[in-house]
């Protein structure tokens, strides 16, 4: 018998930061214990493996778990592959991309566990030793927040910092100083899903705020990126994306993109046009090229090894976001990172807007050597990630 021999498999519905249901698994080996759970994004991409309800995934994920019984728990990639076939369709659809999610990392936990080393060692080998920059979102609308920007997140990167732990204080305090900035202009602000404060400005005046902040709060380089999620912008029917009451065709969004990146000297931008346009991407990565800027794929992508080949293959993008939860198992999240690295493109690890105290990604960030992890600047749901990212650097350091 083996220390990592698995035994049991349970589930249970839990609550994630927006109040809903979503799953949780516990993973008990012979020598090790493993519990992790799932996000749940609210601008989902088409292409995501595909989230069921929490109560069915409960039971059809226990179901599942029931085949891993006697498996071998470090082995993740079996472990991955029984989910896939006990699934039996390709996108999870029957056990949930919930519930396979959840059992896959909580399957990697327990192997740690009972091998007596952290996850991030146990997944990423002796060899995984950087920490990640933070992507923190600072002001956010969209499909996060009402009545607030169009762009869905105006993130902030300290890429001026010498360790993850100032990287995340700096980020805290341009939050803290985006409120400030908004008080001088008598704008009042509640807070989105992500905690992002969700004031009702225009996407410029929300730039022109947390430059300002960063100005103010930030004591060391600290650049603007932006997550547009174009693919929710977007309107069939106009043919176009729109913004209240302004719209741009793809050409047009293109040059406005490019014009928002060049004025802000931007280090990033997430998903600026929609999801089955790899064309449209290609051409501004194509625009930006002299540029450092990382144009990011995550509704392009999905975390999904053939579709980062297409995008790599168009020029499409040259990073790629990585959201375990969109692909249904961990193997899956560390081919994504594998494919978009051979490529040559940058990665970054990511929360979803519905999460849980769960920090399975900051172990998953360092471990695959993520150059960026993208999850949020405060709140417990979010600081769980970050605070975990600091035990590791503090560790490392030891
Ligand atoms: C985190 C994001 O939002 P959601 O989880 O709602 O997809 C995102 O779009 O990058
Ligand atoms: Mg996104």
């Amino acid at each position: 018998m083996t220390p990592t021999e698995i035994d049991e498999v349970t589930l249970r519905r839990v609550l994630d930061s927006r109040g809903n249901a979503t799953v949780e698994a516990d993973v008990r080996t012979t020598e090790g214990f493993g519990r992790a759970s799932a996000p749940s994004g609210a601008s989902t991409g088409e292409y995501e493996a595909v989230e069921i309800s929490a109560k069915r995934a409960v039971e059809r994920g226990e179901e599942a778990g029931e085949a891993l019984v006697g498996t071998d728990a470090a082995n993740q990639r079996a472990v991955d592959e029984t989910l896939r076939d006990e699934d039996g369709t390709d996108d999870f659809s029957r056990i949930g991309a919930n519930a396979a999610v959840a059992i896959s990392m909580a399957t990697a936990d327990s192997a740690a566990d009972a091998l007596g080393v952290r996850l991030h060692r146990h997944l990423g080998g002796a060899f995984a030793s950087s920490t990640p920059t933070p992507l923190g979102n600072v002001v956010g609308g969209g499909e996060h927040a009402d009545d607030a920007t169009d762009i869905q997140e105006f993130l902030v990167a300290p890429t001026g910092a010498e360790t993850f732990e100032e990287a995340v204080f700096t980020n805290a305090a341009v939050h803290a100083g985006v409120k400030d900035v908004l008080d001088d202009r008598g704008v009042t602000a509640g807070k989105g899903d992500e905690g992002a404060w969700a004031p009702s400005i225009d996407d410029p005046e929300a730039l022109e705020v947390v430059a300002e902040a960063v100005d103010r709060a930030a004591d060391v380089e600290t650049r603007i990126g932006l997550d547009v999620a174009a693919s929710e912008l977007w309107d069939d029917d106009a043919g176009a994306y729109v913004y209240g009451d302004t719209t741009r065709d793809t050409e047009e969004q293109v040059d406005y993109v490019e014009s928002l990146v060049r004025e802000g000297d931007l280090i990033y931008v997430e998903d600026p046009l929609r999801e089955d346009d790899f064309e449209a991407f290609a051409r501004l990565t194509e625009r930006l090229a002299d540029t450092d800027t990382l144009v990011c794929g995550d509704d392009l992508f999905v975390t999904n090894v053939e579709r980062i080949e297409h995008g790599v293959a168009q020029g499409a993008a040259n990073s790629v976001l990585i959201k375990p939860n969109q692909v249904g198992t961990v193997t899956g999240a560390y081919e994504a990172v594998k494919t978009a690295r051979d490529a040559g493109y940058e990665t970054v690890m990511s929360h979803r807007s519905g999460e849980t105290e769960d920090a399975t990604i900051a172990s998953l960030s360092v471990g695959f050597g993520t150059g960026l992890i993208k999850t949020g600047t405060v709140g417990g749901e979010r600081t769980a990630k970050l605070n975990e990212v600091i035990r590791i650097q503090r560790d490392m350091e030891r």
